[in-house]
Formats: structure tokens, sequence, C-alpha cells
């Protein structure tokens, strides 16, 4: 499987925010998103989620599933979560699983996985924002989708949490998936950089 853009012109609110932009990414590679604040990362993931239309240039995903979309195989996990406060975490979970569609994993083992096998009764306006990310991975679990678009994954993660996400990653990539993570951190995982803009 490869992902790859060329040409990508972006433009939001009249204003051109990147132009030109070429990457790519092949099963097992890790693409880090770099740049200053509003270069455009966020809004490269969101591109290739098919959530915003480039302005001009294209983005091709060969060797995936033909009956498929690019976005239908894509997770995007925003920076703000994507949590309803008033359901459970076991409610959110079930709402983004059948949200998604397709084949579920357990999501009582997801849980597990990410820590939060004790809170699943527990309104998600209660949780920490260590634990509403926690509960976000765990969507990337509860549905096997092969493209990681993850925005800044790693913030609010304790040490441990940032542990457990990079075995995730490695097992992720194991399976023949690809992760593009837009970030201002180091993602704990050997990842190649592709620069937006100027220097940070
Ligand atoms: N809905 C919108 N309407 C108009 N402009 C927008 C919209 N969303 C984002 N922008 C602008 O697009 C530019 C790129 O934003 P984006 O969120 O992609 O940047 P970023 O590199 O992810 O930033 P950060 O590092 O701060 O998260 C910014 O100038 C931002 O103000």
């Amino acid at each position: 499987m490869r992902l790859s853009g060329q040409g990508l012109t972006c433009v939001r609110g009249g204003r051109e925010v990147f132009s030109g932009l070429d990457f790519e990414a092949a099963s097992g590679d890790v693409v880090a998103v770099v740049g200053r604040n509003g270069s455009g990362k966020t809004s490269l993931l969101r591109l290739i989620a098919g959530l915003l239309i480039p302005a001009g240039g294209r983005i091709v995903l060969d060797g995936g599933d033909a009956e498929m979309t690019l976005p239908e195989q894509c997770h995007y996990l925003g920076h703000r979560d994507a949590l309803k406060p008033a359901l459970s975490v076991a409610e959110n979970l079930s709402f983004w699983a059948d949200f998604l569609g397709g084949e579920r994993c357990g999501a009582a083992e997801s849980l597990a996985t990410v820590g939060l096998d004790h809170a699943t009764d527990l309104p998600a306006a209660f949780l920490s924002a260590g634990q509403r990310r926690r509960l976000s991975l765990a969507r990337l679990l509860t549905v096997r989708r092969p493209v990681w678009l993850l925005d800044e994954p790693t913030n609010a993660l304790d040490v441990a949490g940032q542990d457990l996400f990079g075995g995730l990653m490695r097992d992720h990539l194991a399976r023949g998936g690809l992760i593009i993570a837009a970030t201002h951190t180091a993602l704990g995982i050997a990842a190649r950089e592709l620069r937006i803009g100027g220097m940070a």
C-alpha cells in the first residue's frame, strides 16, 4: 500500500495555507508532519481524510481496498478527541464503531488495552485529558483501518500512555498499516519528517 499526494494546494477562508506540497508514505511508514503553528498540518490530515477538498493537486492510495474510498480506509483522530460528554466510555466507543462501520474488534478488549476497563460506565465528561486521549486511541483498535491520521496524538498522555501508544503504532505498522501524524513533539517511534512552511 502506498499513499501519496502531489502538488497539493490548501485554501482556507480564502487564504492559501500551502501549495505544491508532495508527500508519500508506504505500508510500515510513519510520517511526522511538522511546522509552525498555522502552517497547515491539521489541514493536510483533513485533506487526506476527505474532510477538506484540495484547491489543487491530488491524493492517491495505491494497493488499498479497491471497493473503498480513501476516507473509508482512514482513521482521523483530531486533537479535540470528538467524544460525547453525556455518553459513557463504552457508549462513546460503541458510537464510533457504529459510525465508522465495518468489522469490529472487541470493545471491552480495546478499552482494557488502553487502560480504561475500570471506567467503562463513566460519562466521558468526567475523564481526565489523558483518559480522553486513551479513549480516542481505543477507536483505532475497535475498527481496523490501514491509514492512521493522527493530530498531536501524544498530547496529554503520561509516560506509560506514550509507551502504550508506541506499542499500538508498532503493531499497526507490523500489520502493514501506515501513519501520518501532525506533531510538535517526538512520536516515540522512527518517523520521516514532512515539514510544512518555514522552520517552527
Ligand atoms: N475553518 C477555517 N476557516 C478559515 N481558516 C481556517 C479554518 N481552519 C483553519 N484555518 C486556518 O488555516 C491555517 C492552517 O491551520 P491548521 O490548523 O491546519 O494549522 P496547524 O499547522 O495544524 O497549526 P497548529 O500547529 O497550531 O495546530 C491557519 O492559518 C488557520 O487559521
